[in-house]
């Protein structure tokens, strides 16, 4: 197996941990005669105030279900998850979540959508106003303000959604497979624009991926879990600089750790297909 890769540049221990996730363990069903499903067993994981994580692994493994343990959708049946020294056990504005499939609301526009949130904290219009704006400026939508979902393209519904979940000005960002729906060419631009804006904005990020190449890409540290029961398999930090920029995909290092992270996941991937 892989050596895991403990990087240079790996955050100090002086940065403080944002997220705390401990023993954590989740059961779905084994009531009235259902067989129960451990979709995650002891999982053990620490993020640090910046540090942009990506969760990667075959289908099944529980990274969606991890996700949604961090937002605060549901609870675990056993372990610990804790934001800030605090115990996680709902939905917070200091973690929003991206969805794959945009999740704009249809009948609002791109800045309606934006201010959305700030709305819903009582806000005043223009003060709201300028931070989406600022927003829009950020996921280079300034000119789509007044337009609708359905006007735009999927790439643009993604950057308008990624506006919206930085509006509350959140501890972390939280990503479900966000460029999943997009084309190939629009993913690989986006993924760009990810790697820029969350350094610009300087936010925590917990991104969940199949995409070996794209976890390896974004991040500051790949979480590889593994399925059935969902596990932490391995960690690997990634020593690429910052801001991240295209060229740095045919550098030695990630060309040589995607291939690693592939030989060592095609078995559970190859498992997964057969299934
Ligand atoms: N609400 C639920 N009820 C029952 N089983 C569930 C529920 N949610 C998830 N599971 C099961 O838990 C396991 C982990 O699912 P999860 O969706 O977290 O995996 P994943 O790694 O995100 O998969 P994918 O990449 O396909 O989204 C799977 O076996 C799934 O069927």
């Amino acid at each position: 197996m892989m050596q895991t890769i403990i990087a240079s540049d790996t955050p100090s221990t002086a940065v403080p941990v944002q997220i705390d996730i401990r023993h954590v363990g989740k059961v779905f069903g084994g009531k009235g005669g259902d067989s129960a499903v451990i979709a995650l067993d002891d999982v053990n994981l620490t993020i640090r105030k910046g540090e942009f994580i990506s969760l990667l692994g075959p289908s099944g493994c529980g990274k969606s279900t991890l996700l949604g343990i961090v937002a605060g959708f549901q609870g675990v049946s056993s372990g610990k998850i804790e934001q800030n020294g605090r115990p996680i056990l709902r939905p917070e504005p200091s973690r929003t979540v991206v969805f794959q499939d945009y999740a704009l609301f249809g009948w609002m526009t791109v800045q309606q959508n934006v201010e959305f949130g700030l709305k819903a904290k009582g806000m005043a219009k223009r003060e709201r106003a300028a931070i989406a704006r600022e927003l829009i400026a950020l996921v280079r939508l300034s000119g789509f303000e007044d337009k609708y979902p359905h006007q735009i393209s999927g790439g643009m519904k993604q950057r308008a959604a990624i506006a919206r979940a930085l509006a509350p000005d959140p501890d972390i960002l939280l990503m479900d497979e966000p460029f999943g729906a997009l084309d190939a060419q629009t993913r690989v631009l986006l993924q760009e624009e990810i790697a820029r804006i969350s350094s610009e904005a300087g936010k925590t990020v917990l991104f969940v991926t199949h995409g070996i190449d794209e976890a390896v890409f974004l991040a500051d540290r790949v979480v590889v879990m593994s399925p059935r029961p969902g596990r932490v398999r391995q960690e690997v930090n990634v020593p690429l600089p910052r801001p991240r920029t295209a060229e740095m995909r045919s550098d030695p290092w990630f060309v040589q750790t995607v291939n690693e992270l592939w030989e060592t996941l095609k078995p559970e991937w190859q498992k997964g297909e057969e299934e």
